[in-house]
Order: C-alpha cells, then sequence, then structure tokens
C-alpha cells in the first residue's frame, strides 16, 4: 500500500484523474494505439496478468500483520497463538517475495512489448520517410520528425513499459484490499466505502474534465517552449535591431494563453478537486474508520481486534489509487502520442512510378506545368519551356513569383498539379526516384552539413568517391587551400554552423559535393547573401567549373550573373511573361528591362 497522499493538484505532469471503471478499457480500445499494440496483445495481457497477480500478493504482508494483532488481541496466552503468527509471517514473506517476482515478470514483459512495438513503429517511420515527397520536408518536415521520434515515442513508452502495469496494479490494491475488508466486516467495509465512493467520483470527473483542456494544455507548452527558443536562437538578432519585445510578447502570450487554460481547467475542477483533497487521504479515512469503529465496538457490533484491519488496510485504501492517476494520464498522453505517430505514417506519399522509364539524354521539357500548395491558389499557371542539353536557364522574377517552386518540380520535392516535366522524353513521375535525384545536382542557399568531417561532407555527392576525387572536387570548387587550413584538414570536423568556415566558404563546399556528384542536370538557387569581393569571385569561379558542360537551371536574383544565360524565363505571379537572352530582353522593355534597371539603379545608388 502506498502511504503518499493522493494530489488533485492539476499540473500538466500530473493533472487530476483517475482510474473509473470503463475509461481505461475504452482508451485502451481506441484507435491508432489499439492498432500499434495489436501484434504485441500477448505480451500486453501477460503483463497486466502478472502485474495484477503482483499487486494482489503484495497485500500479503499488511494483511498478515492485521491478522497477527487479531490474533494476539483475542488469544488467552501469547504461548497459544505463536504457531498461528509464524504462519502469518510465512504468509506474509511469501507474498512479499511473490510480489517483486511478480512484479519483475511484469515489467520485462512490459519493456519486451515497448521495445518490439517502438521497434516496428521507428522502422515504418523510417521507410515512410523515404516516401514522402522532399518538399514536405524543407517546409515543416523535420520538426515534425523530431517531434515523433523523440516526444512521441517517449510518451509511447512510458505507456506501454509503465501505465498500464501501474494502472492494473493500483485497480487490484483497491480492489483486493476492500474485498479483505468486507470478509472481516461488511459493515464497516461499507463505511471506507463511503469515503471512497466520492473519491473515485471526484477523480472520475477531474478525467473528463482533463480530456478537454489537456490538447489546449500541451498546445499552450508547445508555443512557450517554441517562442523560447526563437528567442533564445535570434537573440543576436533581437539585440540588434531591438526587436526583442515582439518576440517576448509573442512568449508573454503563449504563457497567458497557458495560464487561461490552466484557470479553465482549476475553475472547471474546483468542487472535484476540493471533496479528493478531502477524502483521498489518510488523514480523513483514519478518523472516519476510528469514530464508526469505536462506535461499533460500543454498540457491541464489533470487536477490538476486528477494528484493527481497517486501521492497518483500510487507510491505504484512498492512496493506492495515485499510481493509476498517473497511470491514466500516461495512457491519454500516449494515446494522443500514437495519433500524432499514424498522421505521420498516413501523411501522403509521393506516387512511385507503375511503368518505371529511363530518360534518354538530358533535355528538359516543362509542358504547361501547373501547381498549386494548397490545391485551391494557382502558384504556376502554365509555364511552358525547353531547356536543352548544356545550356544555362535561368529564372528570375519578382519575389514571390513562383522562382523556386518551378525548380523545386524538377526533383519531385512536389508533384504538378497539371501539365508535366520530362526529363529526357520521360515524365518525371516515371522516372525511378533514385534515378531521378541521381541524375541532378542540387545546390541551394540553405547549406545542409553533417557533423562529420569536411571529407564526409563533400563524400555525400557520391559516397564511393576516393580521397583523391573529394580533394579534386574541392580543388574545382575552389575550397581546397581553404581546407588545407584547417586544424586537421579535411579530417576537420564540421559543426552545424560550419565549424568556422565562411559563408561563401561553405557554398564552395556544397558545390565541391555536385562537382563530385557529376550530375548532368544542375539545379542552383544563387545566393541572395552578399559575399565579400573575394568570395564571390571564388564563388562564381566554382560555379562556372560546376555547370560547365551541363544542362543548368539557376535561380537568378542578381541579373549581372546570368546575363550570359542561353535563355531566361521571366515569371510574375506564376505565370511565364517573357523568354529570351539577356539582349532581347532589355529590347522588349518589359518586367525584365524594369527588373535590370532597378538593380543597376540600385547597385549606383
Ligand atoms: N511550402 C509552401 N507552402 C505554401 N505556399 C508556399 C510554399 N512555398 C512557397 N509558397 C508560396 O508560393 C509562392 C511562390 O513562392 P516561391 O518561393 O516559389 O517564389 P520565388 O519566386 O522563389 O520567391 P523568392 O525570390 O522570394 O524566393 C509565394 O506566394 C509563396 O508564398
Amino acid at each position: 500500500m502506498t502511504s503518499t497522499e493522493t494530489s488533485t493538484k492539476p499540473t500538466v505532469a500530473n493533472p487530476p484523474g483517475a482510474v473509473a471503471g470503463g475509461t481505461v478499457p475504452r482508451l485502451v480500445r481506441a484507435g491508432p494505439l489499439a492498432r500499434m499494440l495489436r501484434p504485441v496483445r500477448g505480451h500486453l495481457i501477460g503483463c497486466a496478468v502478472l502485474s495484477a497477480l503482483g499487486s494482489a500478493a503484495g497485500f500479503a504482508p499488511y494483511v498478515a500483520v492485521a491478522e497477527i494483532a487479531r490474533t494476539a488481541l483475542g488469544a488467552p496466552s501469547p504461548a497459544a497463538v505463536i504457531p498461528a503468527v509464524w504462519t502469518w509471517v510465512g504468509i506474509g514473506v511469501a507474498g512479499a517475495v511473490l510480489r517483486l517476482l511478480l512484479l519483475f515478470l511484469s515489467s520485462r514483459l512490459g519493456h519486451v512489448a515497448d521495445a518490439e512495438t517502438l521497434h516496428a513503429i521507428r522502422v515504418r517511420i523510417v521507410r515512410h520517410l523515404g516516401v514522402l515527397p522532399l518538399g514536405w520536408f524543407r517546409a515543416t518536415g523535420s520538426g515534425a520528425v523530431k517531434k515523433v521520434m523523440t516526444d512521441d515515442l517517449e510518451e509511447m513508452h512510458q505507456l506501454i513499459a509503465h501505465s498500464m502495469g501501474e494502472i492494473i496494479g493500483a485497480a487490484v490494491a483497491v480492489v483486493v484490499g476492500f474485498g479483505y475488508l468486507v470478509l472481516v466486516d461488511w459493515r464497516m467495509a461499507l463505511v471506507a466505502l463511503a469515503v471512497l465512493i466520492p473519491t473515485l467520483v471526484s477523480y472520475q470527473v477531474s478525467m473528463r474534465s482533463m480530456s478537454s483542456h489537456l490538447a489546449r494544455l500541451i498546445a499552450a507548452e508547445q508555443r512557450i517552449s517554441t517562442s523560447a527558443v526563437e528567442y533564445a536562437d535570434g537573440i543576436t538578432v533581437v539585440k540588434t535591431f531591438g526587436t526583442g519585445g515582439r518576440i517576448l510578447e509573442r512568449f508573454a502570450r503563449a504563457v497567458r494563453d497557458y495560464a487561461g487554460a490552466m484557470r479553465a481547467w482549476v475553475s472547471e475542477t474546483r468542487y472535484s478537486s476540493a471533496i479528493c483533497h478531502l477524502t483521498g487521504t489518510e488523514m480523513t479515512m483514519l478518523a472516519v474508520l476510528l469514530a464508526a469503529g469505536v462506535g461499533f465496538v460500543g454498540a457491541g457490533w464489533l470487536t477490538v481486534p476486528d477494528l484493527l484491519p481497517f486501521l492497518i488496510i483500510g487507510i491505504g485504501l484512498p492512496t493506492s489509487i495515485t499510481p493509476a492517476v498517473q497511470g491514466a494520464q500516461g495512457l491519454r498522453k500516449g494515446r494522443m502520442a500514437a495519433g500524432h505517430v499514424e498522421d505521420l505514417l498516413e501523411r501522403a506519399a509521393l506516387p512511385a512510378p507503375e511503368h518505371p522509364q529511363r530518360p534518354v539524354g538530358h533535355r528538359i521539357e516543362l509542358d504547361d506545368v501547373r501547381f498549386s500548395y494548397d490545391g485551391v491558389s494557382p502558384v504556376l499557371a502554365g509555364i511552358s519551356a525547353v531547356c536543352e542539353p548544356g545550356t544555362v536557364t535561368a529564372l528570375v522574377g519578382p519575389s514571390g513569383a513562383g522562382k523556386t517552386t518551378l525548380a523545386s518540380l524538377l526533383p519531385r520535392f512536389y508533384d504538378v498539379t497539371g501539365g508535366a516535366i520530362r526529363i529526357g522524353g520521360v515524365d518525371v513521375r516515371d522516372i525511378p526516384g533514385e534515378t531521378l535525384l541521381a541524375s541532378m545536382s542540387l545546390v541551394f542557399q540553405d547549406v545542409v552539413l553533417l557533423r562529420d568531417t569536411v571529407a564526409e561532407n563533400i563524400r555525400i555527392g557520391r559516397p564511393v568517391a576516393t580521397d583523391e576525387e573529394v580533394r579534386e572536387a574541392a580543388r574545382t570548387a575552389q575550397v581546397h587551400d581553404v581546407i588545407e587550413k584547417l586544424p586537421d584538414g579535411y579530417g576537420t570536423v564540421l559543426d552545424a554552423l560550419g565549424g568556422g568556415l565562411s559563408g561563401g566558404e561553405l557554398q564552395r563546399l556544397t558545390i565541391a559535393r555536385a562537382v563530385l556528384s557529376g550530375a548532368p542536370i544542375v539545379v542552383l538557387d544563387e545566393a541572395t547573401a552578399a559575399l565579400d569581393p573575394d568570395n564571390e569571385a571564388a564563388v562564381q569561379d566554382a560555379l562556372a567549373e560546376l555547370v560547365a558542360g551541363k544542362t543548368v537551371i539557376v535561380i537568378a536574383h542578381r541579373l549581372h550573373t546570368i546575363r550570359q544565360a542561353d535563355q531566361i524565363l521571366v515569371l510574375d505571379h506564376g505565370q511565364l511573361v517573357e523568354s529570351g537572352r539577356h539582349h532581347e530582353l532589355l529590347a522588349r522593355n518589359g518586367l525584365y528591362a524594369r527588373l535590370w534597371a532597378a538593380q543597376r539603379n540600385g547597385e549606383h545608388a
């Protein structure tokens, strides 16, 4: 029996709740959780049975103490009860040992079920991540993956390995304890029940209230941590531009939301919480049982020895519920976590080609390409163009025109919603994913680094490349000399921030990756960030080496870098408004000419 006081303080970590009859089975049966646990049902049933038996055996020492007291008090002489006392001591010790053994085995089964379930889920997630559109990762995916892989799986671990056993153990403790008291004296047992029932009912009320508030509280808690991280991450910008007020305001709003949700919850549960505090403690039970017991003894309904089991076992009944309250909370969180896991697993995968085909050559054909992120507002509205092998095509246009979106349709970050993109005469949706990605190098502005050596960071371009090939690629990308000057040269381990390499140097490192891959198509997002003149020249030289002889699509922000492009596609509001070479477009005096004039004026201002 636990002797800790039952707490009904409604915190998110341990909110009010109860193991009221019917609630637990409904939760376990429900939806995604039940589906995920089906393969380990046998283990879970075994775990539950062992936990129940262990919890029941754990009563033996308490019953033994009560019985020894009853026997001793009612005996004519101490010597007469020695054999009976020894028997009860034996029963008590055996019960304690059995409890340890059964709970150990139950915990083992629970952890085996947990390991098998989480292993299967992790494998499914990893497989599914492999078929999700890359665009999903760029937009929102990495945060969602992290949350599911760490937070949600941790909640599921708590549920499978701990919460179920806690709930069943606590339920059995209450039932067995109460059953024993009924056998001793059913009238006194009813008195104990009169204290237990309001406790259970008020827990049940709190539990129902928790269901409606938990999602809101967790959401507010997440917003608090997100805005705190945002503040810490952006501290340089915040201090420099004095924008801390706005970020702090977001943080304060999240804190207010949380406090509001908590207030609503506390207010809704004020009566049930007060009853829990009043009736769910050992002190209250002791006072009631003692008062009733003395009265019963005075009335001749009860003997003093028969009062003892109520004072030893009865007073612990309310606090026996505590583990179930925590377990029920774990169950609820685990069920929400299972829902998040299933949401991720149900996210639409990129359809694999039904009839895979191999492209012949690398001619790129944009055929009436239409696209929308939300299926409602068009972002690209019927773009048609051809990029011949070995030529450079620049995508230009105002911010938000759709340049990045168009470029990201080539490697199938997303699929077109109308029209088609063909490479070497084959629709990209009919080219096997690996073949498609192997045919192009993607050089985007956000440099993604692995926490690994410089050499391995370049080798991502072609994992089987030799050390000499890695060095050669770095030389071509004009970054070899910089790497050689690092403390451990190519063996220097980079962190997420680039291990001291400048922005331009990191860009050349990603260019080296692309050079190493040797893919015949290059999709390039030209840097918008201004580099110092030396770095700028080095990056331009590296790019010139990379794109030589390749089919290149470049998203151009600074028009002077693409004056020599073979064709320039000018986008505006998702439409292709002009196309041609630099001097042709200037002669048309349209959008391109205006953008060019604006940039020239900007440079000379
Ligand atoms: N992941 C996304 N989900 C929803 N809408 C998006 C997403 N990415 C871009 N958009 C929207 O699509 C439109 C085109 O954006 P896109 O980034 O392709 O333009 P862009 O021409 O590359 O702009 P910039 O030069 O500023 O990078 C914009 O209205 C943008 O807000």
